[in-house]
């Protein structure tokens, strides 16, 4: 047991991050913190994810965060064959600003292997989605050459989410904080980094509202980066969002299930 907040925590995510402990107790047997620490060490520098954002929403351009994930707890197999370095090639040639790649195996059917080849297949940095909650962690993505780590306010304490905001910057990884709701927003604007996500699935009911990023969005100073994310599916949606000033976004399922995604993600956006 730890000092999560159980309570707040709804019951997927729950189990996942439960299973979450217990495969950083697995992980710990086979790799010490002191090697990881030592692996993480001897990265070449990260590529800037914030940076690669910031410079398309300057120039009111969106900042296409492009998401490789095989599958989901709420819809199952998005994508069969699943090569993760051709999706991260066509992203690239689509117009992405980052990619994003699930490496949580057990309810993502993600894999480290795919951040390694999705990074190795292109130049855009990559953000490791899976569910923080432990420094191990956060040395681990260093490890396995990722950028960026995700930090969701739905599973952490405002303490935690500090602690690993405080080691991801000190080991040269930016950090995506993500909320759903105002409470979650409270505890975001106190970490220092510039990129908030609002997710808009309901982790409760994973039902999807784009006016989860409205409501939140107005209360996010200029100084950071607003990025929706989750449930953004058509040219629609994306004009919603930038008509609004909102020029981050963080896309999966529907370039998953396209069978060429950066073309999709090109008819999308621009
Ligand atoms: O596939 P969608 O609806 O376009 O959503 C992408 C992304 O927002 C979603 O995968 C996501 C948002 N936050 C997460 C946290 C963990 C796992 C996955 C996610």
């Amino acid at each position: 047991m730890t000092d999560r907040h159980l309570d707040k925590t709804p019951t997927i995510l729950r189990k996942i991050v439960d299973r979450k402990w217990e495969e950083i107790d697995e992980r710990k047997r086979k790799i010490s913190i002191g090697d990881l620490k030592a692996m993480a060490g001897d990265q070449p520098p990260a590529r800037g994810f914030a940076d690669a954002l910031r410079h398309r929403v300057e120039q009111r351009t969106p900042a296409v965060i492009a998401e490789i994930k095989k599958a989901s707890p709420s819809k199952g197999i998005l994508r069969d064959p699943f090569v993760p370095e051709a999706i991260a090639e066509s992203y690239e040639k689509g117009g992405a600003a980052c990619l994003s790649v699930l490496t949580d195996k057990d309810f993502f059917q993600g894999h480290e292997d795919f951040l390694r080849a999705a990074r190795n297949a292109c130049s855009l940095p990559v953000i490791r989605k899976d569910f923080m909650v432990a420094p191990y962690q956060v040395y681990e993505s260093r490890a396995i050459g990722a950028d960026c780590i995700l930090l969701i306010a739905a599973c952490l304490t405002r303490d935690q989410m500090q602690e690993l905001e405080g080691i991801a910057h000190e080991i040269g990884l930016d950090v995506l904080v993500e909320v759903h709701d105002g409470e979650e927003l409270d505890d975001a604007l106190t970490l220092s980094t510039p990129l908030v996500g609002i997710n808009n699935r309901n982790l409760h009911t994973f039902d999807v509202s784009l006016d989860t990023t409205f409501d939140l969005h107005e209360r996010i100073s200029s100084e950071r980066l607003t990025i929706t994310e989750s449930g953004i599916m058509t040219r629609a949606d994306v004009e919603t969002m930038t008509d609004c000033g909102i020029y981050g976004f963080l896309v999966g399922e529907s370039f998953m299930r396209s069978e060429d995604p950066g073309m999709k993600l090109r008819e999308m956006f621009f």
